[in-house]
C-alpha cells in the first residue's frame, strides 16, 4: 500500500527504529552544503534516536560542531525541568557527545513570559536563518524530526487550535491552552521549509491516526497538514504501523 501523502519507513525492532532515524540525520548532515541545521522533536519517542546518534560510528563521524539544533517546540518550563525537551535532548544527545555543537537554540525561559519567549525565539531562528523571511530556495532545515500524538497534534500545533494552525507569518508561537503547562511552537511556515522532514510514530496507541492520516481519510489533524518543501518520511515501528507494515 502506499501512502497517502510521504514515504512510509516500517522498522521490525526499537533498534533498528534508532538506526533508521540516526541514518537519515546523517545523510542529511552529509548533504548538506556548509552548516546544517536539524529540527529535533520533543517527547519520548525521539530519544532512542538521539542516543544512537551519539554512539559511533555517528559520534565521531559526523561534524557535530557545524551543526546548529533547533527545538520543534518546547514546555515553558526551567531549561533543567524534566519536562523539558532541552533537559531530554541533553540527556539522550548533548551530554553524550565528546565536543560542543556549533549550536544548540534554547527556547529562553527565565524572566520572560511565554509570549515574550516565543518571540525572542523567532528572533534567534530568523538570525540563524540569515533573513526575515523563508526563502523556498533556501530551506530552514535539511531536516526536521516531529513526533505525533495519538489525536495527531505534532510539536505543540494542537487540533481545534486554528490560530496556530492557520498561521502564516509568524515562525514561532506561544502555547496558552490545550496543555498543562504552555508552550512554545513553531509554525507550519518555518517546519515546511525542510529537505526532509520525519515523524517519528512508535507503539499501538498511535495505530489508529497513523492509518487515517496514511490513508487520506484524514486531512485535517496537525500531522495530516504539515507540507513540507522536501521529503516528508514516516518513520514508524511496526506496532503503531499496523496494516500498513506488510
Ligand atoms: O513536546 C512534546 O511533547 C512534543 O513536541 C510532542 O509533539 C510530541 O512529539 C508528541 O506528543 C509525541 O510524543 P511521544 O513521542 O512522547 O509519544
Amino acid at each position: 500500500m502506499t501512502p497517502a501523502r510521504g514515504e512510509l519507513m516500517v522498522v521490525e525492532t526499537a533498534e533498528a527504529f534508532a538506526e533508521a532515524g540516526a541514518r537519515l540525520f546523517a545523510d542529511a548532515a552529509a548533504a548538506a552544503q556548509g552548516r546544517f541545521v536539524a529540527g529535533l522533536a520533543g517527547g519520548s519517542t525521539p530519544k532512542s534516536i538521539y542516543r544512537r546518534l551519539a554512539e559511533p560510528p555517528y559520534r565521531t563521524s559526523l561534524r557535530w560542531d557545524a551543526m546548529d539544533l533547533v527545538l520543534g517546540d518546547e514546555r515553558f518550563v526551567a531549561h533543567d525541568s524534566p519536562d523539558s525537551n532541552l533537559h531530554m535532548i541533553r540527556g539522550a544527545l548533548i551530554d553524550r557527545l565528546d565536543h560542543p555543537v556549533g549550536g544548540l537554540h534554547a527556547v529562553p525561559f527565565e524572566g520572560l513570559t511565554v509570549d515574550r519567549a516565543a518571540a525572542a525565539y523567532e528572533q534567534t531562528l530568523k538570525a540563524l536563518y540569515g533573513h526575515q523571511t523563508l526563502r523556498p530556495e533556501q530551506p530552514f532545515f535539511d531536516i526536521c524530526f516531529l513526533g505525533m500524538g495519538d489525536d495527531g497534534h505534532t510539536a505543540s500545533l494542537l487540533p481545534g487550535q486554528s490560530d496556530l494552525l492557520d498561521e502564516r507569518q509568524r515562525w514561532v508561537l506561544p502555547v496558552t491552552k490545550g496543555r498543562p503547562e504552555s508552550r512554545v511552537t513553531l509554525t507550519y511556515p518555518v517546519l515546511e521549509s525542510s529537505r526532509v522532514v520525519v515523524f517519528v510514530v512508535s507503539g499501538e496507541g498511535k495505530r489508529a491516526m497513523l492509518d487515517a492520516i496514511l490513508s487520506g481519510r484524514d486531512t485535517t489533524v496537525p500531522a495530516a497538514r504539515l507540507q513540507p518543501q522536501g521529503r516528508l518520511i514516516w518513520l514508524a515501528d511496526r506496532a503503531a504501523a499496523g496494516r500498513w507494515a506488510s
